[in-house]
């Protein structure tokens, strides 16, 4: 196995960083900040004052298998890193974005083998496992298991939903909190002082600082990156200064660079979306792209599709719902980056559909008048007849079973009585849909008599 694979990881060269190790000049502030014991970590007390599960892990307690639960940029990578420090272990990632089974054996293996040939034990850090598909995460619990390697696995989404139970019930699952203000201020003057930051060539003036923190949203990373665009920007042009100017006129690009969390992810969805809902099926690929080459959830997009076969294709074609969550499950399946061609191929199918609303106005029209109060008693004989006693209070008497009439349907009144004659379904005569505007007028009128 190639030592590089250690090298691809998220973190570039300092995948396997030690204590006391130096970080190549050039890499970015916020790996050049990140702490080196736990004295640096800033916020996050709860899981760090004096008995504190991680305190206890770090400290070399019983090591288990962690998930850290918690924003982008709030040290679960640190985390991991310092677990690893502290316990004398080499640090192995990798990113579930970039990795798939054969990586995670590989990894597994090597860990093994220099366990036994060493003794050297290794804490394996996966970030965002829950990216991986059930079955990437099932080829980590045999090593979990039998501690081949200790686990430390960082996820931004709730793990009882993102990670398979095997995992969950083997592992610590310990939550994050977004920094606090106070903390990212910390950290931004730790950088602009110490010499493995900027070094104290440049002063960040109170206003810009404001803003800094402001921008972060409690995000270190984030802070810490914006902080370095507008040092380069006042750098260049032979400032001793950070000014607020500075600040804003750097963060865009700083932003669009970094902000996974975004603006732009909520353009690009919307305009996925309603490419989609305008037949237009090459600027839905074109957005598809766009959002899996920025590393999106693939679910995130998944679960779009699913919501939108039924708001905006519904019955003009009703098997684009079911392309919309086979889909979903092939990524969950399969993972990334196959599980890109699914979601190209339910995005072409609901693209490419006849388009129909009458699904979510149906809906929405019998909620609204839910909601305005109209939701009158069931009518008697529509009641549930099967306990005892049912009978007596007139239940389901009078129904009449449908399936005795050659055509399967009668006359009968099935709403509330203040609803009756309410149509709340208007196919829209589309697609697949054509049929129903054929057939659902002709039930009306047989249930209502009319005929
Ligand atoms: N609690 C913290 N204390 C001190 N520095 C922090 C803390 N959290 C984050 N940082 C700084 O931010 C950088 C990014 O943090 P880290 O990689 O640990 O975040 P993360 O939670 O793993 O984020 P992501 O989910 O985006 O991978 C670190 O290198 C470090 O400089």
């Amino acid at each position: 196995m190639s030592e590089g694979l250690f090298d691809e990881g998220l973190f570039g060269a300092d995948t396997e960083m030690r204590a006391g190790e130096k970080l190549a000049e050039n890499a970015p502030l916020a790996v050049r900040m990140r702490p080196r014991s736990l004295d640096e970590v800033v916020g996050q007390q709860h899981l760090l004052g004096a008995g504190a599960p991680l305190r206890r892990l770090v400290e070399g307690a019983a090591p288990a298998s962690v998930l850290l639960y918690g924003p982008p940029g709030t040290g679960k990578t640190t985390l991991a890193n310092l677990v690893s420090l502290a316990t004398g272990r080499r640090f192995a990632a990798l990113s579930a974005l970039s990795s798939g089974v054969k990586e995670v054996r590989a990894v597994i293996e090597e860990a093994r083998r220099r366990l036994g040939r060493s003794g050297e034990a290794t804490v394996l850090f996966i970030d965002e496992v829950h990216r991986f598909s059930k079955t990437q995460q099932d080829a980590l619990l045999g090593a979990v298991e039998d501690r081949t390697v200790l686990l430390v696995a960082a996820t931004t989404e709730n793990p009882h939903f993102s990670v398979v139970a095997p995992l969950l019930s083997r592992s610590l699952v310990l939550q994050l909190r977004s920094l606090e203000e106070d903390d990212i201020r910390t950290l931004l003057r730790r950088a602009v002082g110490e010499e493995r930051g900027l070094g104290g060539a440049l002063r960040l003036e109170e206003d810009a600082e404001a803003h800094l923190v402001a921008l972060a949203g409690g995000d270190a990373r984030r802070a810490l990156t914006a902080l370095e665009a507008a040092a380069e920007s006042a750098t260049s042009t032979g400032a001793d200064a950070i000014d607020l100017a500075t600040v804003e006129a750097t963060v865009n690009r700083a932003a669009v660079l970094y902000d996974r969390g975004g603006d732009q992810h909520y353009d690009v969805a919307s305009a996925f979306i309603k490419s989609i809902r305008g037949s237009d099926v090459d600027a839905a690929l074109h957005y598809l792209a766009r959002m899996v080459e920025a590393g999106e959830d693939p679910r995130f997009i998944a679960r779009r599709l699913v919501v939108h076969a039924s708001e905006d294709i519904g019955m003009a074609d009703p098997t684009a719902l079911q392309a919309a969550v086979a889909a979903a499950h092939a990524v969950q399946f399969i993972g990334m980056p196959e599980g890109r061609i699914a979601l190209a191929q339910a995005t072409i199918h609901l693209a490419t559909a006849p388009k129909s609303n009458a699904v979510i106005m149906a809906i929405d029209e019998a909620l609204g008048d839910v909601r305005a109060g109209k939701a009158g008693p069931v009518p008697p004989h529509l009641r549930d007849g099967h306990y005892a006693g049912a009978e007596k209070l007139g239940n389901a008497k009078g129904y009449q079973y449908p399936h005795n009439k050659p055509e399967g349907v009668l006359a009968q009144q099935y709403p509330p009585r203040e609803l009756v004659g309410r149509d709340y379904y208007q196919p829209t005569g589309r697609g697949a849909e054509r049929t129903l505007s054929d057939r659902v007028p002709k039930l009306r009128s047989i249930i209502r008599g009319e005929d």
